[in-house]
């Protein structure tokens, strides 16, 4: 069994007090067996568009970078560092930056599908007034399989998700920061459905709820097995998520329900 750990942190504007808060939250995590910790979308700066540029941080001068290095050499495990304002050649990304035990990055997410949405009597957000998009899929190797990596509104493109099982993912992470129009209608089931489709556990990852800050996350960190059910959901406050996983669990499902063998693309994937 692989313990897994999602850090719901509170994210406020104090990139300083963000970075803190994160690294003990991993270091608990750690400290009570987590072998592979996650953190949130934006987890250094509050997931609002005033706050990317100014936070933004290259990948070679980033104090965010460097505390998940530090802390996943410290405890010897492998970090999601759930998402950061990434800049490169003046434009800013939503990043998601994977280390090592040995404190390297071994995988790096641009988030690709960026959330411009406009609900009627809700939430209204153009993410693409200040991020540029990602345009790779991500997956990346462990010592406990491959992993599969993607951010927030992602999620809701099955395709990317099942090119990242297709590749070998039995796990998909998923930093991210629903809010109070789509959590509650969406959030838990597209990690199910995520889930079921492609026979993988799935970890959703958001930030505490803040009900005074520019954006309210929905919460509800989550981790969804191979056969859908939730083994673990968070609450709207900080806290630390745990699961226990089991990856012949995955090849069970997979061999009960052979959907792999019995997909017809040549039907579909046009
Ligand atoms: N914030 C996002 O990127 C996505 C989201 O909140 C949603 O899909 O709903």
């Amino acid at each position: 069994m692989l313990k897994v750990a999602l850090c719901q942190t509170l994210v406020s504007d104090k990139k300083l007090n963000n970075l803190e808060n994160a690294y003990r939250k991993i270091s608990r995590a750690a400290f009570n067996g987590a072998k592979i910790v996650s953190l949130c979308e934006m987890f250094n700066c509050p997931y609002s568009g005033q706050y990317f540029r100014i936070n933004a941080e290259e990948e070679d001068d980033s104090q965010s970078v460097d505390m998940l290095k530090k802390v996943a050499k410290e405890w010897q495990i492998y970090v999601v560092g759930g998402s950061i304002p990434e800049l490169c050649e003046n434009k800013v990304y939503n990043t998601s930056y994977v280390v090592n035990p040995q404190g390297e990055i071994i995988a790096k997410h641009r988030k690709i599908h960026l959330f411009d949405v406009d609900i009627q009597n809700g939430i209204r957000f153009k993410e693409s007034d200040f991020l540029s998009s990602g345009n790779e899929v991500t997956v990346f190797d462990t010592i406990y399989g491959r992993i599969g990596l993607c951010i927030c509104y992602d999620i809701r493109f099955p395709e990317l998700i099942r090119k990242m099982s297709l590749m070998g993912a039995k796990m998909v992470f998923v930093p991210a920061a629903f809010n109070m129009t789509t959590g509650p209608a969406h959030w838990t089931t597209l990690f199910r459905a995520r889930a079921i489709d492609n026979q993988v556990y799935m970890f959703g990852i958001s930030p505490a709820r803040d009900i005074n800050g520019a954006y309210t996350s929905y919460g509800h960190s989550i981790i969804v097995n191979p056969w859908g059910e939730i083994l673990n959901e968070g609450s709207e406050f900080e806290d630390i998520i745990y699961g226990e996983i089991d990856l012949d669990y995955v090849d069970k499902v997979r061999n009960e329900i052979p959907i792999y063998s019995h997909r017809k693309p040549e039907l579909y994937n046009k």
